[in-house]
């Protein structure tokens, strides 16, 4: 009989698409190292709630930076699901893709802030990408990345795979 495969939840927002191709790309790296061993999920952040991430034995926050903070639906999430996780999430492996403009940092501290908080374990160094985008134009437009940021979160999303299959997370 074998075990009941690993759960990887990613919660990701996105406007412009970059940071979902950076999520799509880790879950799809995820499910071939994992094969199946692994179960992982894709859930906007604003379908996902606090059961979601207790139910899976990691998780990847993946958001874009907007006014040097995390997404505003990024930020619902954490809203709505702090407090129902405070107290029952200690030490669940978590890891970051943060994609921004030309920065990304403070969206990072922050979210290490709230996962302090929550006591998660950053199992990985977190996935920033920046898209480079500086006039309102290039901002607004629809995100196409180059295929080696891809692989980054790609990479990501294998050694998290491997992580969890190996019983090391
Ligand atoms: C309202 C708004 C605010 C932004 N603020 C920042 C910022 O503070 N720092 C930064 O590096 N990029 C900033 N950006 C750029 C985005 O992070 C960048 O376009 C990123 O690729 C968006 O990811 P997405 O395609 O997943 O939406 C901002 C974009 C928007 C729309």
């Amino acid at each position: 009989m074998s075990a009941a495969p690993r759960r990887l939840l990613v919660v990701w927002h996105s406007f412009t698409g970059a940071t979902r191709a950076l999520a799509e790309a880790l879950a799809g790296a995820a499910r071939k190292e994992g094969a199946d061993a692994l179960q992982v999920t894709l859930l906007h952040a604003a379908d996902a709630g606090a059961d979601d991430v207790l139910g899976a034995d990691a998780v990847v926050f993946a958001t874009p930076e907007t006014l040097a903070s995390i997404s505003g639906a990024m930020k619902d999430f954490f809203d709505r699901n702090y407090y129902p996780l405070l107290g029952r999430c200690e030490g669940k492996p978590y890891a970051l893709l943060v994609c921004a403009g030309s920065d990304g940092r403070p969206t990072i501290a922050q979210l290490q802030r709230i996962a302090t908080g929550l006591r998660l374990r950053e199992v990985a160094e977190p996935v920033l990408v920046c898209t480079h985008a500086q006039t309102p134009e290039a901002i607004t437009a629809a995100k196409l990345l180059p295929e080696a940021e891809l692989e980054r979160a790609r990479e990501l999303g294998a050694l998290l795979a491997a992580g969890l299959a190996l019983g090391i997370f």
